[in-house]
């Protein structure tokens, strides 16, 4: 059938539910037809909803009752510069995956952000780029299993300790790219928690690991005299704030830092390296040591969040991936001049260039503009080199927020841009 009238009558009238219009037309006629039961229920008008330009069936993996497409504005700040071949900071160290000069796409309805960004970019480009590392990778998924009692616990504890080897070939038999790196124990009571860790290489990898688990699972439960309860026990943790990912880190751990000279700062930021520093102590760290805050930083969701949407991550999981601590340190010159040293340590920053999002036609033309669109040669180096350019640009937000802060400037750049 291909009448979208037709077949909205069929869902008022209780003929067809909502969900099943996609059994019975193409993608595009059954989200027109799902858009003219909405509008007539609810009495609205949605032709800019409906006003998208993929085919709806594009979107097939990635939504269910779909009636359109939210428009979120998109723009570019950049270049983002890193230093990935060699340290700007020290020599003889390993390569990062990004090097050289990647704009970088953000979406997002905050009026002053990109300004902001790109400020900050601007001034990581004049002190001859940031350098920036992936210190650990790993996707997590940790399933919560039953025992009768401490004895069972540490039954199963020992089990999985010494079989690691089975563990992973149960999981690794699940997918062609993912790699399990670690299996660590839990226990509480009579739960047993296995936080499962992968290198899921190019993907963000939470299907994946799920799936690769789940496997896993069965034979715990055959070994070993644990019951699975769930598949996610929330020691994973996944799209809630949780301090064992600021700990041991979840998708990409990844830390980005520049040095600047103290007249850039003075020049481009219109105030001083102390000034700054003063601002990142007093906020960033007491403040939110005060505030009980998991992250110690000004703003670095607000870079995750729009990158996240602009290349097709998980939105969901900025909960995590925006967990920051943003040091800054005055550095003296023997001139008497001095520089200011600024660093971000995102510690679960959960990216992937293949599988979710990342495959709709925008989102992929975003990551077409990173020149990370797809699997990296070798897999894995385009998610990493996204994770990367990511800490930068958070990095660089962290500088031109706390300048503004420094210089009181904030409340002024936000009447002129963000209203
Ligand atoms: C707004 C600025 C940058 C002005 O700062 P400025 O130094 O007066 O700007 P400028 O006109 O001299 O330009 C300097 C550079 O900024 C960039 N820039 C400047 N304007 C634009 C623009 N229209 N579009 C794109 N880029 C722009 C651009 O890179 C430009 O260099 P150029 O290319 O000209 O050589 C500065 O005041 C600033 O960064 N303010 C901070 C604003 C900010 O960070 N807002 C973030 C959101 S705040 C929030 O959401 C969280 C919060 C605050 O609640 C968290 C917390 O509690 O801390
Ligand atoms: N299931 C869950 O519990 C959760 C799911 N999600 C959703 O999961 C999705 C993301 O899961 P994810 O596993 O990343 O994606 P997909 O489920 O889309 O799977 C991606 C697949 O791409 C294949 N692949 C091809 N090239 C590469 C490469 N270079 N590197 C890695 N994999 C490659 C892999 O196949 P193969 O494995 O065969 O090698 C991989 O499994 C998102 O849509 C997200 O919203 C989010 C949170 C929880």
């Amino acid at each position: 059938m291909t009448d979208p009238e037709e077949l909205a009558e069929q869902v008022r009238e209780g003929d067809l539910r909502i969900h099943e219009l996609e059994d019975h037309t193409d993608s595009d006629t059954a989200a027109e037809a799902r858009r003219l039961f909405v509008e007539r229920e609810t009495g609205t008008d949605l032709e800019t909803i409906g006003d998208y330009s993929f085919p709806a069936e594009a979107a097939d993996p990635n939504i269910e009752n779909m009636i359109g497409a939210a428009q979120i504005p998109m723009g570019v700040v950049g270049p983002v510069a890193v230093n990935g071949a060699e340290s700007s900071l020290s020599s003889g160290t390993d390569g990062g995956a990004a090097n050289g000069e990647h704009y970088l796409p953000l979406a997002t309805t905050e009026g002053a952000l990109l300004a902001s960004v790109n400020r900050g970019l601007g001034v990581i480009r004049s002190a001859g780029g940031a350098d920036a590392r992936i210190t650990k990778n790993g996707m997590t998924r940790a399933p919560v299993f039953r025992v009768a009692g401490v004895a069972e616990a540490a039954e199963t504890v020992e089990w999985v300790n010494e079989n690691g080897d089975a563990l992973a070939e149960a999981a690794e038999s699940t997918t062609s790219h993912g790699e399990l790196i670690d299996v660590e124990p839990y226990v509480v009571g009579d739960s047993v928690y296995l936080r499962f860790a992968y290198d899921t290489k190019d993907a963000m990898g939470m299907n994946m690991a799920t799936i690769a688990t789940g496997e896993a699972c069965e034979i715990v439960e055959r070994e070993t005299p644990a019951s699975l309860v769930a598949l996610s026990g929330n020691l994973c943790s996944d799209k809630k704030p949780a301090a064992i990912n600021a700990v041991e880190g979840r998708g990409r751990s990844v830390t980005a830092d520049v040095l600047i000279p103290g007249e850039l700062v003075e020049e481009r930021l219109h105030t001083t390296a102390d000034a700054i520093v003063e601002a990142n102590t007093r906020k960033n760290l007491t403040g939110s040591a005060k505030a009980g805050s998991l992250g110690f930083n000004a703003h670095a969701a607000n870079v995750v969040a729009a990158a996240f949407l602009a290349t097709g991550q998980d939105e969901a999981q900025v909960v995590e991936a925006a967990n920051t601590i943003t040091t800054m340190d005055a550095r003296e010159r023997e001139d008497g001049t001095t520089d200011l040293y600024a660093s971000v340590s995102l510690a679960s920053l959960e990216v992937g260039t293949v599988g979710g999002g990342t495959k709709l036609p925008t989102q992929s033309e975003a990551l077409e503009v990173l020149g990370l669109r797809g699997g990296g040669d070798p897999a894995g180096s385009n998610a990493d080199a996204l994770a990367e350019i990511i800490a930068v640009g958070a990095l660089a937000g962290e500088l031109s927020l706390l300048a503004a802060l420094a210089s009181r400037h904030l409340a002024s750049a936000h009447e002129d841009l963000g209203r």
